[in-house]
């Protein structure tokens, strides 16, 4: 069900680019605010797939900016979280990407993906438990302002993990906090991440399922997705909701209230994991409402 092994019985969702079209806006206020500084120093400019991918996407604030700077070799002083946007530190710069970031959420809007709320909407149906663990310290702001906050039973996002001292993705610290404070052992629990840091981190926590979420759809980021620690890899959430099947009985209904599906022919094939259409062991036509085919993604 819901396109998950039968013994999850807890989903713990990342923020932006799965619940919220967020990622985009961060990445944006990356590139801005590393370019000026960049630029500044002579240096060429913040890639935002390359450089956004590898150092700065699914990463604590802090731990993005330290990551990048690294991956030049540029070093600079930590600063404090005190520190103003003006400050040339770690946390100076950590500082001036929020600003862009929150001028951008104010100028632009946030705006969920429908196929993950009605993922989520669907898994709380079932009886699983859900949690948002992300690494935003604005996670808070970004869930009320699309009002979803009520689809989780926990949060764990990069103000818990300050208060907590919990190390950012890709350790598992933060997923691991979510299990734990849904009362569920990860081996229990599927990770959805869109982030290269987080299926790392769902790997390295040994969840039972890590779902790679895969925006871009660009032919790389999917199969990077699965070589850091995806088992499986979907470009929307609602591609494991059509995968929400069983073999129907003649009277079974179809999801979301859909005809069911029929049968002709023989044998029916047998109820088997994974799903056997459209192999040569089911040789039943399917048929529902105008629709023949695979019964699969109802
Ligand atoms: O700056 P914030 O809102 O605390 O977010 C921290 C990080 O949160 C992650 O969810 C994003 O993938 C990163 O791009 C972002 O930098």
């Amino acid at each position: 069900m819901l396109g998950l092994p039968e013994t999850t019985k807890a989903c713990l969702f990342d923020l932006d680019g799965v619940l919220t079209d967020t990622a985009v806006l961060h990445n944006t206020a990356w590139k801005t605010m590393f370019d000026a500084f960049l630029t500044a120093r002579g240096e060429p400019p913040f890639d935002p797939i390359k450089d956004y991918q590898q150092y700065v996407d699914g990463r604590k604030r802090e731990d993005g900016v330290r990551t990048f700077l690294a991956s030049r070799g540029i070093s600079l002083p930590e600063g404090t979280p005190a520190d103003p946007p003006q400050a040339e530190t770690v946390h100076g710069l950590s500082a001036r990407k929020n600003v862009l970031l929150l001028e951008l959420i104010a100028r632009q809007g946030v705006e969920v993906f429908p196929g993950s709320v009605d993922y989520v909407r669907a898994v709380r149906a079932a009886g699983l438990h859900t949690a948002v663990v992300s690494s935003s310290a604005n996670t808070v702001q970004v869930l009320q302002s699309v009002g979803i906050s009520g689809l989780f039973d926990a949060r764990i996002d990069g103000v818990v993990a300050r208060r907590r001292r919990l190390p950012g993705k890709p350790e598992p610290d933060t997923f691991l906090a979510g299990a734990a404070a849904l009362d569920v052992p990860a081996g229990f629990c599927a990770v959805f991440e869109d982030a290269l840091a987080g299926v790392e981190a769902g790997r390295a926590g040994r969840f039972g399922t890590v779902v790679g979420v895969d925006r871009l759809q660009d032919g790389v980021h999917g199969p990077a997705l699965k070589a850091h620690g995806a088992d499986l890899v979907v470009g929307d959430l609602s591609e494991l909701l059509e995968q929400l099947w069983t073999f129907p009985t003649r009277s079974t209904p179809g999801a979301s209230g859909r005809p069911p599906w029929t049968w002709t022919g023989s044998p029916r094939p047998s109820r088997s994991s994974p799903c056997p259409t459209g192999t040569s062991e089911c040789a039943a036509t399917w048929t529902r409402g105008s629709r023949t085919g695979c019964p699969a993604p109802i």
